[in-house]
């Protein structure tokens, strides 16, 4: 990592801190900072059909904006139908991680890793990053077993074409993306540009929908995604050595990702069939997250988690393959424009809930709490 070795910065600190401070405090047994939440409502991760979103009426799309702000404010995570994602493109982008993952030579993989990079993109062995980073600070936890491939915004990948004003995560102007040899893996950039572009088109929707959702007028986000931040990555997680029943109460020693919450506004995830994502609830148990075919995840982040004070939830999560199955995802992290600063929104702040973030540009956080994932970093 380009950053290795330099002083860290106060964001940075913030972040680690912050990261650490909110995981501790969800992951020691017993803690008791949650029951209060519990108390109020139920932990649920509900199936929101979208297909009313895409709607003329702004009362429909009110609607659908409602049940985000529902999801949001108890467990931060949400599934969703009706995205109007086609079978073929989310087979395409699957079966495109199995043969980056399965066919690419090592020495190819290792041409493209990502500590050549100063942004994380490329390819991750399974042990490069941890996404908690007690995992390897304490030195107890097994290797996490994914392995991934990163990379970001560029404008030929955005539909909209972009504005032409892309700033990184450091405020560069150039995309530190890096791709395979075309001949290598024939049709891997056409396969992700097919896909990113979708998404991202259904992201700019969803976050216009999270402006209802938060009583702003729909377009109050617009103007910040015009060259938005999206980190995506190709995951694997290899077949359980232990293949267990599901329960989340058996022994977790094959960590395929550590548990964590993710940086940005919110992720887009698609899975294959393996099930594997667990979400922390309040009373401190995994709860499997719903696996439903043809369905995305969608999780408050928290960049949106800081800009909301948190109103909105960014709940800590990880991935355990149990199965004998190979698993696969594709998460897809939503930012704005990197180059945003963002203060906290007025209306999340009341006298109960003082404001808790001082301002930030968008990319500054995200870069800092990618930092504080590698072991060098
Ligand atoms: O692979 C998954 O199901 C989840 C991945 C995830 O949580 C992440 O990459 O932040
Ligand atoms: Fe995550």
């Amino acid at each position: 990592m380009a950053a290795a070795a330099v002083e860290r910065s106060s964001t940075q600190t913030e972040a680690r801190q912050a990261a650490q401070a909110y995981l501790d405090s969800r992951l020691a047994n017993g803690a008791s900072t949650t029951t209060k939440s519990s108390q109020i409502r139920p932990f649920t991760v509900p199936e929101l059909d979208i297909s009313r979103s895409f709607s003329t009426s702004l009362e429909d799309r009110k609607a659908i904006a409602a049940q985000i702000h529902d999801a949001c404010t108890n467990s931060g995570f949400f599934h969703i139908i009706g995205h109007g994602i086609s079978e073929t493109s989310r087979t395409a982008i699957l079966d495109l991680a199995k043969r980056f993952f399965h066919t690419l030579p090592r020495e190819k993989k290792e041409a493209l890793h990502v500590r050549h990079s100063n942004y994380f993109r490329g390819w991750e062995p399974a042990d490069y990053t941890y996404v908690n980073p007690a995992d390897w600070e304490g030195g107890q936890a097994a290797p996490e077993t994914k392995e991934g491939f990163n990379w970001g915004y560029e404008a030929g990948l955005d539909p909209s074409g972009g504005d032409g004003m892309y700033a990184e995560l450091d405020g560069g102007k150039e995309n530190g993306n890096v791709w395979p040899e075309e001949g290598d893996l024939p049709g891997f950039y056409d396969t992700i540009k097919q896909y990113y572009g979708q998404i991202l088109d259904l992201a700019r929707h969803l976050f216009r929908l999270f402006a209802l959702s938060l009583d702003l007028p729909e377009g109050h986000f617009d103007e910040m995604m015009t060259h938005p931040g999206g980190i995506a990555r190709l995951l694997y997680y290899p077949p359980s050595k232990d293949p267990q029943p599901l329960d989340p109460k058996r022994k977790d020693d094959e960590i395929g990702l550590g548990a964590h919450t993710d940086y940005e506004c919110f992720t887009i995830l698609l899975c294959s069939s393996a099930p594997g994502l667990e979400i922390l609830s309040p009373e401190d148990v995994w709860v499997p997250a719903p696996a439903v075919e043809g369905e995305f995840i969608i999780n408050v982040a928290d960049f949106l988690m800081r800009w909301t004070n948190g109103v909105y939830k960014s709940t800590v999560h990880r991935v355990v393959n149990r199965t004998r199955d190979e698993r696969y995802s594709v998460p897809f992290f939503f930012s704005i424009n990197y180059d945003q600063m963002v203060e906290t929104l007025p209306s999340c702040i009341t006298p109960e809930n003082p404001m808790r973030y001082p301002p930030i540009r968008a990319g500054e956080y995200v870069l800092e709490r990618l930092r504080a994932t590698a072991k060098d970093g």
